[in-house]
């Protein structure tokens, strides 16, 4: 096991930030943990990292304790954070060799490993420029090549793409998935169920400091009962249909607005053809018709009853 929390318990006064949390990372996942704002994302990051006390429970990293001083344990990780941490005065090709320089003792190697980083990302065009020249797109990316130039066996990464324009964010994202190939662990920090979705090999939902829910998506998503969510275009529905269609077998919601009709069904076969018969029996004319599968904000809604935000 790379990560293992368990029973983790972190206070601010009356404030209970992480309220008996467990954690289990293996090695070579991707591990998504979302929760929206003020849910305990950064105070967990915190106390993995060991910035943090913590008042209950226990942190292990490949079954040792992690403190400020663990130098040893500290080179394995990398950190990519929300906000920047890179150096003003130095430029973006300095700012690299920097942190690399941090963990890695060889100078021949430093340097090996920057231009391998600065390929990675498709930095060439901008290695003298200093980080206020950068677009918010590079600057992440600059930041994100920081954290994984010294080649960390674990990457924590805290909402690594927040801000940057959707060029950058595929970069980051292919070299997500890229580093997960080649075997790094990753703990992905978010409050943004798509990004967690599509990178994640396991999700652990956090709400009030507490894993409400823990699993592959296709195991979380199995955890509720809506089964699809179908919207059709209908043009006129009358407040009898409606009641008409709230009642069909397995509907457990609708909602009529701007000519489309929305059926929430819960998981079964048919769905959708019971609705359509139901229609076409009416002789009630429809248009586009889409079906979509559970999100995670819909797991996290029936779970919590609140949207991820
Ligand atoms: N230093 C602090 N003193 C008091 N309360 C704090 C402190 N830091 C965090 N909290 C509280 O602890 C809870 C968890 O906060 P935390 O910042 O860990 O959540 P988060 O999920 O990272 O939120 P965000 O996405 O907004 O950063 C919140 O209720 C927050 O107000």
């Amino acid at each position: 096991m790379v990560i293992e929390v368990k029973n983790l318990v972190k206070r601010y006064d009356r404030i209970i930030a992480l309220d008996y949390f467990n954690l289990m990372v293996k090695e070579g996942q991707i591990h998504g943990i979302l929760g929206p704002a003020g849910s305990g994302k950064t105070t967990l990051l915190d106390c993995i990292l060991g910035l943090k006390k913590y008042d209950k429970g226990s942190i292990l990293l490949w079954g040792k304790k992690m403190d400020r001083d663990s130098y040893e344990l500290k080179k394995d990780i990398g950190v990519v954070l929300e906000e920047e941490a890179v150096f003003e005065e130095l430029t973006l090709y300095e700012n690299i060799s920097y942190f690399c320089s941090l963990y890695v003792g060889d100078k021949q190697k430093v340097k090996e490993f920057t231009k391998e980083t600065i390929e990675f990302l498709g930095l060439e065009d901008f290695i003298k420029l200093y980080p206020k020249k950068l677009s918010p797109g590079l600057l992440r990316r600059l930041s994100f090549a920081c954290g994984i130039v010294h080649k960390p066996k674990l990457l924590i990464l805290d909402e690594p793409i927040e801000g940057a324009d959707p060029h950058s964010r595929k970069k980051i994202m292919d070299s997500i998935q890229e580093l997960k190939n080649r075997g790094t662990t990753i703990l992905y920090i978010s409050q943004n169920m798509d990004e967690i979705e599509q990178l994640s090999t396991e999700i652990t939902m956090l709400d009030r400091g507490r894993a409400i829910a823990q699993g592959t998506k296709e195991e979380l998503k199995n955890m509720i009962s809506l089964g699809e969510k179908i919207s059709v275009e209908v043009y006129s529905l009358s407040e009898e249909q409606m009641k008409e269609i709230s009642q069909l077998p397995n509907v457990s919601g609708t909602e009529y607005d701007n000519r489309t009709l929305i059926m929430k069904a819960k998981k079964g076969r048919n769905n959708l053809m019971t609705l359509l018969d139901y229609l076409q029996e009416r002789k009630i004319p429809f248009g586009r018709i889409i079906t979509e599968m559970p999100t995670l904000d819909d797991v996290y809604l029936e779970i919590t009853g609140k949207e991820l935000g």
